[in-house]
């Protein structure tokens, strides 16, 4: 079944078409690649499915509801998290802090910060947070300061963040954008395991390695167009993305 539509969507920046006419389906329970040259149109479009960016014409529909005018903390209650090219923490609190504020955004609708202090809340809204970061591997690391983790360990917690968000629909924008091979390889893991959850995933992602690792179906963006939308054997043979993506060289 499919979980996102994307319908008919053009996105133009003064002269420029960034998108046009995408046409895009991602069934529930997936993960699903979005790939492309430099330029393609790949943040734009993530930007319109979360409602960032206002398309000129076209409709996105979450889970058979159109997502026009609904507002970016709307999208989220409805059950889609983004996670951002650069994470999106509070450095100074510790990282079980940064998670139980998330859970408790989607649990109250809405940021309130002195529910922190509700002792009734508290103890049930730490524990999630603790299991959750535990499941990232950051058990030993709950109580740091956020701004003291590793570039690779900040990832893990941003995910911990939108994972508490309890999403139907995660959109990841290069999960691995500056990571070493082996925290790249911990994501993968992280990623496969997060599948278990049933968390249907959108990924961005310039590294093939992550991309074809991962994906059960990817869409390839050139130039604001879908030239190619597949199973990765599929879309790895076409000449078409080894043209456009990588000037002909092969996937
Ligand atoms: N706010 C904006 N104003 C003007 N032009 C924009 C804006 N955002 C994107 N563009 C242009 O739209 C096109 C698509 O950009 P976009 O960032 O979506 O591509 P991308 O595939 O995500 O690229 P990259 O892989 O480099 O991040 C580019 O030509 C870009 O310069």
């Amino acid at each position: 079944m499919s979980l996102l539509e994307v319908k008919d969507v053009n996105k133009s920046f003064g002269g420029l078409a960034a998108l046009s006419n995408i046409n895009l389906s991602v069934d529930e329970g997936t993960v699903h690649a979005i790939i492309g040259p430099n330029g393609a149109g790949k943040s734009t479009l993530l930007n319109v499915m979360i409602g960032l960016i206002e398309a000129d014409s076209g409709t996105v529909e979450f889970d058979g509801r159109s997502l026009s005018n609904v507002s970016p903390h709307d999208i989220i209650q409805r059950g889609i998290a983004r996670v951002f090219q650069t994470p999106q923490i509070f450095p100074e609190l510790s990282l079980r802090e940064n998670v139980a504020i998330a859970g408790l955004a989607r649990r109250d609708g809405k940021f309130k910060m002195n529910a922190l202090q509700s002792p009734r809340r508290t103890a049930e809204v730490y524990d999630a947070a603790e299991d959750l970061l535990e499941d990232m591997g950051l058990k030993d690391l709950v109580h740091e300061e956020a701004q003291h983790l590793s570039r690779g360990d900040k990832r893990r917690l941003e995910l911990a963040i939108c994972l508490a968000a309890e999403p139907r629909l995660l959109l990841l924008d290069e999960p691995t954008a500056g990571m070493s091979r082996h925290d790249t390889n911990q994501t993968i893991d992280l990623l496969k395991k997060l599948a278990e959850r049933g968390t249907t995933k959108v990924v961005i992602e310039h590294d093939m390695h992550v991309v074809f690792s991962l994906a059960e179906r990817i869409s390839v963006l050139a130039q604001g167009q879908i030239i190619a939308d597949g199973a990765p054997d599929e879309v790895r043979g076409d000449p078409k993305v080894e043209e456009a993506y990588l000037g002909g060289a092969h996937l």
